[in-house]
């Protein structure tokens, strides 16, 4: 069985359809880029995946749960990384064990070494090592997107889901972002949906790729039939989402050139 199945997954919001049964399968330790338009639905996706938001009908199932609420073993990264400007980076990373060892403990700062060294070691796999000590809100968005994945490893998940986790940046920080995620993902083995709007770094980072248009999956496979037909399959109605083809191929040409 899949580590990850989604079954005929529908959300509809009042009068919008977000989703349109949306099924697909994800294997143990594949990374995976969710890549669609704004409001094609992949942030309704990954929150229905994440248990955060309730599928209208249809199934999740994440290494055999069915997922009706979050879960400690499923972290979540945000676009706005929600991380505590006037704590360090090691105290932001540590409060990932929130999601395992409780609030209180959590709040209380009475984590064992076990989960400090944790802490550390994810501060290390994002490359802040050194920046440990650092107020979060002293560090570029970058960095507190770096630390927003620490606090993801810390909680130390079997799934990952990051929601956009690049759209606020510059394209140097965003390829950053996207090096250390990866190689998180591929250290720790981490069965990993990430959702982008931007088609270079899908292309850069992405081994497979499921696109979505207007809540459907218009596209569900790999890297070596991503191509450009597949790409304008994803966003061919500038008029109604705002993004023009060309804007994303400039995109693209800009971050190479970081
Ligand atoms: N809580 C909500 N209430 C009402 N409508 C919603 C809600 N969440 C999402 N929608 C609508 O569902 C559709 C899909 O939105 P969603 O945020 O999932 O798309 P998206 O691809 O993540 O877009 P973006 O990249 O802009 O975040 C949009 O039309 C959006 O307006």
């Amino acid at each position: 069985m899949s580590y990850i199945s989604v079954e005929g997954v529908s959300k509809r919001f009042g009068d919008t359809q977000a989703l349109k049964d949306v099924s697909f399968e994800v294997p143990q330790g594949e990374f995976v880029v969710v890549l669609g338009a704004s409001g094609s639905g992949k942030s309704t996706l990954l929150r229905c995946m994440n248990g955060l938001t309730k599928p209208t009908s249809g199934t999740i199932t994440i290494n055999d749960t069915d997922i009706t609420e979050p879960h400690p073993e499923i972290a979540m990264i945000f676009q706005q990384h929600n991380i505590i400007g006037q704590m360090s980076a090691y105290s932001n990373a540590l409060t990932g064990t929130l999601q395992r060892s409780g609030v209180l403990e959590s709040v209380l700062q009475s984590h064992d070494r076990k989960e400090k060294l944790e802490a550390l070691r994810a501060l290390e796999t994002v490359g802040l090592l050194d920046e440990a000590g650092q107020r979060a809100n002293q560090m570029s968005g970058g960095q507190q997107q770096r630390v927003g994945i620490a606090r993801a490893l810390v909680q130390k998940p079997m799934t990952l889901l990051a929601d956009e986790p690049v759209a606020s940046l510059d394209p140097g920080s965003a390829q950053k972002v996207m090096t250390y995620l990866l190689r998180a993902a591929e250290n720790r083995q981490l069965t990993t949906v990430v959702s982008l709007h931007q088609v270079n770094l899908a292309r850069q980072f992405g081994e497979r790729f499921i696109g979505l248009k207007h809540g459907e999956v218009v596209f569900d496979g790999y890297a070596e039939d991503f191509d450009l037909d597949v790409i304008d399959r994803i966003y061919d109605s500038p008029s109604t989402d705002g993004t023009d083809l060309g804007d994303l191929i400039s995109d693209e040409t800009e971050a190479t050139a970081q």
